[in-house]
């Protein structure tokens, strides 16, 4: 029997340092930066799930269900992360964020392989320097650790890792693949990349 895996795309927060436009739809070399991460995750999962706390409608045309924060206050990644870890039946959870264009397209097969060889509940990817706090692959059941979590007031991601067994999983050899864009001058940057 093989494991079912479904993703969500985390487009949730306010998108401060990109002018609070809207992160997911900005565009990227004319397709909205969300279509990138979806065209990148699409053949590794099951369902795709979308995130966002805004703009609903617009999310919804590119054809997943979209989910809101069910705590309203802009409480961070984990609020979206906790909303989709009960919207899924599946065995595992990835979790990567709408502003991440480049994802590796084997990002899942390596981080179950970490997952399972090491017995772990969760994995956290890293790019060889620094681990990238909101691309991980989870366990759903982990739901109401993280609820516990959040309603102690702990808001910070890294230690409701540490309460768990979470193994990184190393994309070294693809150090680009998790570029980040969060400002319209990184944008700017990605973009000129791309096309030389
Ligand atoms: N569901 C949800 N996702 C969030 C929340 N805050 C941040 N995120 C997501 O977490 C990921 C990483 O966060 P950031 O890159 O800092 O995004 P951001 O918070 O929208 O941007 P800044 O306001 O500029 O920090 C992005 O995919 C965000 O959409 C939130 O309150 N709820
Ligand atoms: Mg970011």
């Amino acid at each position: 029997m093989s494991l079912q895996i479904d993703a969500v795309i985390l487009a949730g927060g306010m998108a401060r340092r990109m002018g609070g436009n809207d992160k997911g739809l900005v565009e990227l070399n004319a397709q909205p930066m969300i279509k990138h991460a979806i065209d990148r995750i699409k053949p590794q999962v099951k369902e795709i799930l979308i995130n966002a706390n805004r703009n609903q409608t617009s999310y919804a045309e590119f054809g997943y269900p979209v989910i809101s924060d069910e705590d309203t206050g802009y409480l961070g990644p984990l609020a979206g992360m906790i909303t989709a870890m009960g919207n899924t039946q599946a065995d595992y959870l990835l979790v990567v964020p709408c502003d991440c264009p480049l994802l590796p397209t084997d990002l899942v097969s390596r981080m179950l392989e970490k997952i399972e060889s090491q017995g772990a509940e969760l994995a956290v990817a890293s790019d060889g320097k620094r681990e990238q706090p909101v691309v991980l692959l989870l366990k759903p059941g982990l739901r109401d650790s993280m609820k516990a979590f959040l309603d102690a007031g702990e808001r910070k991601i890294d230690f409701w890792y540490a309460k768990h067994h979470c193994v990184v999983a190393d994309f070294a050899d693809q150090p680009n693949a998790f570029v980040n864009v969060n400002t319209p001058e990184q944008k700017q940057q990605l973009a000129e990349a791309i096309a030389k």
